[in-house]
């Protein structure tokens, strides 16, 4: 018997990401090749020919698991129904703006926008924030949804965790879908610390076979780091294409499972795991299964890491501490 459609919120939906992701959310690669979908696209008034210009493509394109289109600019429409939420839009830093001005932006977006999810979305409804700060928005909307679940409430650091991926491929020269278990830890962020003590090619290290300590120590985590900037440096806009298929990536293995003996980085709330101050929306190496992720336990962090997960979770408590001062 055919499946019921899901529906699935895609906020931002005229902007970059949101033109890669939607007609990856129609073909299936989200939810998967049997899984009808509903998309519901919310943008700003400005926005909204473009929004009804993405609609009409969706129209054209005959996607047969895609059963219908919102396109809307009413939030309570855009939320009404939804099991799957993904957050793309917010207010981009401009000319002349201090980080506070942004975040006083996004913080009132996150803010509103948590208050309808929590009224009008499918109880369970899986949030997923990809604007930026979006660590940061992640935990304002938790905050201004208490109804909803903290476990339901993650950030994107996937595309981090697949840069990273992509950057070993390279360097090692085998698939990157040989190599497993990379970690991002913290903000996405360049304080955030993309880790490959415990990664593998085969059932092989990758320290060992990169042989280059001072690689994997520097280079390597500035270009994972740095990855977003470089992309918009050389295309003039941001990471769409990846971040789309990431943000693809973090739903799917949410809710259909990580495979056997693998991880993948989240953007979740800290339970204080690997003494990371509890309440942050912090990136960890997590699985899934059942629809639920757990973080990875007991890895060992040595020196090095452990100044790196500190670095990034200060950063954090500082963007908590100034989200947290735009909302007096
Ligand atoms: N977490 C991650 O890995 C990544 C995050 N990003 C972030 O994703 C966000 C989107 O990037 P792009 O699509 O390139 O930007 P964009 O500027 O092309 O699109 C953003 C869209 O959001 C809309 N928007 C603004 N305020 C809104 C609101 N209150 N409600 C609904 N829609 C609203 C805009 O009208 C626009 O259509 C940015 O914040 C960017 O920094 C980008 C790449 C990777
Ligand atoms: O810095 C940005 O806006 C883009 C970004 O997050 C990324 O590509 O990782």
């Amino acid at each position: 018997m055919a499946k019921e459609p899901v529906r699935v919120l895609v906020t931002g939906a005229a902007g970059q990401i949101g033109y890669a992701l939607v007609p990856m959310v129609a073909r299936g690669i989200m939810l998967g090749a049997d899984q009808p979908v509903i998309l519901h696209m919310l943008d700003i008034p400005p926005a909204a020919e473009a929004l009804n210009g993405v609609k009409m493509e969706l129209v054209d394109a005959a996607f047969p698991l895609l059963k219908g289109v919102v396109a809307t600019t009413d939030v309570v429409e855009a939320c009404t129904g939804v099991s799957v939420a993904v957050m793309v839009g917010g207010f981009p830093r401009k000319e002349g703006m201090e980080r506070k001005d942004v975040m006083s932006k996004n913080v009132s977006i996150y803010k509103a926008q948590a208050s309808a999810l929590e009224k009008y979305a499918a109880p369970n409804c899986k949030v997923l924030i990809v604007a930026n700060p979006a660590n940061t928005n992640a935990l304002i909307l938790k905050e201004f949804a208490p109804s909803i679940p903290e476990k339901n409430i993650t950030c994107l650091t996937r595309l981090d965790h697949n840069r990273a991926l992509g950057q070993i491929s390279e360097r090692l020269n085998v698939q990157v879908s040989d190599v497993k278990n990379v970690i991002i830890w913290g903000n996405h962020s360049s304080t955030q610390y993309p880790d490959v003590t415990h990664a593998t090619v085969g059932d092989k290290p990758v320290p060992e076979l990169v042989k280059d300590d001072a690689w994997l120590k520097g280079e390597f985590i500035a270009t994972v780091q740095q990855r977003g900037a470089a992309i918009i440096k050389a295309r003039k806009l941001s990471s769409a294409l990846s971040a789309a298929s990431s943000a693809c990536d973090h739903i799917r293995d949410w809710v259909l499972g990580t495979p056997e003996g693998t991880w993948v980085s989240m953007g979740v709330y800290s339970d204080g795991s690997y003494n990371v101050p509890a309440g942050l929306i912090y990136s960890f190496p997590v699985t899934c299964s059942g629809g639920e992720w757990k973080i990875v336990q007991g890895l060992s962090i040595d020196e090095f890491s452990r100044a790196k997960l500190d670095a990034t979770a200060a950063e954090l408590t500082e963007e908590k501490a100034l989200a947290y001062s735009c909302l007096s």
